[in-house]
């Protein structure tokens, strides 16, 4: 394959990166903004001991990148290159709070949660060159004792082998709404009837994609959280994971 030399500079460096245990089990967790992946994901790991990977993340640490080093998101390539080069790490945050996120030696977990920095990472998302260049950091996440990954395409792309697939959707509303009070309780103020707009566009934009487009896996279970509380969710994933791991010899 001949690669322009942005894309293959940017191949090679990815391959530096340290590679995953393709052994080790995989739980994806896909789904649109605010179906609960997030809060899903991060309390499995908890229970069951695992390491967590939010891709989203990624994106959005991308996107935030990009804009504060004046790159033009409409530039591909560019945005691509800052992705493989990102030096960035996740701490595990206390009880109940999310991971924290470190650029360089700037904390910027707060920063990269706001729905303008969701919007950024949706749009920059569409790049095959920035996914091709997410991708093996993803997969290198891929650990002993096992893996808890979420984002809109772990089931379908990055980890197409996982042992345990969940698509965890819910309704605009009921998303809008919770990202509401989210937003509220990090201190953004955001209309609702503006919020809701926001999400739908997103939704659009991460199903219509042509690239790694978010769909349930074919082998995906799919949970509609609109009127389950979390906590529900997690016993019912938890279960079934548990079960299945203790089945075995
Ligand atoms: N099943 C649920 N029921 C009610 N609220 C939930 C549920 N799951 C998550 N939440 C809340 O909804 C908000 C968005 O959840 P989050 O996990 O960040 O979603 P996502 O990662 O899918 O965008 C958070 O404030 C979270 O506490
Ligand atoms: N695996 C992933 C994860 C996120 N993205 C893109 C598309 C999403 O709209 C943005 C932000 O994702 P993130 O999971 O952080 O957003 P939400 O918490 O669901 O609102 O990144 C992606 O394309 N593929």
């Amino acid at each position: 394959m001949i690669q322009a030399p942005d894309q293959q500079a940017a191949s090679e460096r990815a391959s530096n990166l340290p590679v995953g245990n393709p052994t080790a089990p995989v739980v994806t967790i896909d789904g649109p903004s605010g179906s609960g992946k997030g809060t899903l994901a991060v309390s499995l790991a908890r229970r069951l001991n695992w390491r967590v990977l939010d891709s989203g993340a990624l994106y959005r640490i991308t996107a935030l990148s990009a804009s504060k080093q004046g790159v033009d998101l409409g530039h591909a390539a560019a945005v691509a290159n800052i992705a493989t080069t990102l030096d960035v790490s996740f701490l595990a945050g206390d009880q109940g709070q999310p991971l924290r996120v470190i650029l360089g030696q700037q904390d910027i977990t707060s920063e990269i949660r706001t729905e303008a920095c969701g919007a950024m990472a949706s749009t920059i998302a569409v790049y095959p060159e920035v996914r091709l260049a997410l991708l093996q950091r993803q997969r290198a996440f891929q650990e002993a004792p096992g893996l808890v990954a979420d984002g809109r395409d772990m089931g379908t792309v990055v980890f197409p082998n996982a042992q345990f697939k969940f698509y965890v959707t819910a309704s605009a509303e009921v998303r809008a709404q919770r990202r509401y009070q989210q937003l509220k309780q990090q201190g953004e103020i955001v209309r609702l009837p503006h919020l809701l707009r926001e999400i739908q566009k997103r939704d659009e934009r991460d199903t219509q994609r042509a690239e790694a487009p978010l769909l349930p896996a074919e082998d995906a279970l799919v949970i509609d959280t609109s009127e389950l509380p979390a906590l529900q969710v997690l016993d019912y994933v938890a279960e079934i994971v548990e079960k299945t791991l203790n089945q075995k010899p």
